[in-house]
């Protein structure tokens, strides 16, 4: 039994995430929690015929434990998007308590799950789950994940736009975090090699770090990325389920994670970023979650500058989360 838990599944990317994970031959049930809406979203999936069962729960009748217990996977995009003029810390007024309240269900009814955390600002989001979990001395470091996906899909697209190279071939490693100059492409690193002129990677790094904003410019007032993101959760719920259910070795992909989920190469990178306790990279899952946390390597001048840049707003970032407390937070 592979049970799947999405929290906000009736929103922007809640649905499409959901439709994604229910054509995941992998899982076998699929729940799906929100305030509104969960029930007809559920109804509606439950028609397509793969292996999961779809089941969909409101706050009533404890549906947030119903929708959490035995789960394995948990994936949270619940919370407000952001609008033009805003930046993703904007939303954390909002979204850090409806997070903290969430990470306390996960506590206390899916202590052991796999957590997706893509609702805005993850710098802080990420945080503030991991404070809630330890709080319930039910905290394990290999299994919280900050969801970055979307800047290496991005990272692949945009540099393929330039080059010519084949998007879906292109990889190129986003250190750093969640949010404009926090998110560090590493054009140096990119894969399969390849070179580009100064100003091409400035142009390119910049997009990169802003290409949720243009997002949210495009759609003017209705929202920020909602399917490129849903793919990219659904790319790395698949890829978690892949190491974790079916021990599939040696798998990828960015997250932000606390780096005490690699003890050594952990400490390592925290002292190498200013003794951040989080960060994002490229991480090798394992059948326990993350299996190692990669080094970053050699990296330009160019590129050290842009880290030096990230480093102490994540510290900010990473503070608002841990501190957040329950005065701080405001209700729908
Ligand atoms: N990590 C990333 O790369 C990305 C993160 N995001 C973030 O994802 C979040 C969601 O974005 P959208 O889906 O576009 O927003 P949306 O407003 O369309 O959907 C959010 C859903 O959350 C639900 N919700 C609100 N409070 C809840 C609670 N207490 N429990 C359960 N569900 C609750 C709402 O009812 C709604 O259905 C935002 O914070 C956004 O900034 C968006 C794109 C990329
Ligand atoms: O830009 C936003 O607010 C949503 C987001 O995180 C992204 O698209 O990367």
């Amino acid at each position: 039994m592979v049970k799947v838990a999405v929290l906000g599944a009736s929103g922007g990317i809640g649905q499409p995430l959901s439709l994604l994970l229910k054509l995941n031959e992998c899982v076998t049930e699929l729940a799906l929690y929100d305030i509104v809406n969960s029930p007809g979203v559920a109804a509606d999936l439950g028609h397509i015929n793969t292996p999961a069962r779809v089941t969909g729960y409101l706050p009533a009748d404890e549906g947030l434990k119903r929708a959490l217990t035995n789960a394995h996977l948990i994936v949270i995009p619940a919370g407000v998007p952001r609008k033009p003029g805003m930046t993703r810390d904007d939303l954390f007024k909002i979204n850090a308590g409806i997070v903290r309240d969430l990470a306390t269900g996960i506590a206390q009814h899916a202590s052991n799950a796999y957590v997706l955390i893509i609702s805005n600002p993850v710098n802080s989001t990420v945080p503030i789950v991991v404070e809630v979990l330890k709080k319930h001395c039910v905290f394990n470091p290999k299994k919280i994940f900050g969801v970055t996906t979307l800047d290496v899909i991005r990272a692949s697209t945009f540099s393929s736009e330039v080059s010519g190279a084949d998007p879906c071939e292109v990889r190129v490693p986003v250190v750093g975090g969640h949010s404009g100059p926090t998110i560090v492409p590493l054009l140096s690193q990119i894969s399969p090699p390849q070179s580009f002129s100064k100003e091409q990677i400035e142009k390119l790094t910049h997009r990169i770090q802003y290409g949720g904003d243009e997002v949210v410019k495009a759609k003017d007032g209705a929202g920020s990325a909602t399917l490129s993101m849903a793919q990219a959760g659904a790319r790395f719920a698949a890829s978690i389920l892949e190491a974790t259910v079916k021990g599939k070795a040696g798998i990828i992909e960015p997250s932000y994670v606390c780096l005490e989920a690699d003890k050594d190469r952990g400490a390592h990178l925290k002292s190498a970023v200013g003794g951040l306790e989080y960060f994002s990279h490229n991480i090798e899952l394992g059948p326990e979650g993350i299996h190692k946390i990669c080094e970053i390597g050699d990296i330009t001048e160019y590129e050290k500058k842009l880290l030096e840049t990230a480093i102490p707003e994540l510290k900010l970032s990473i503070e608002k989360g841990a501190k957040t407390t329950i005065t701080n937070c405001i209700y729908f």
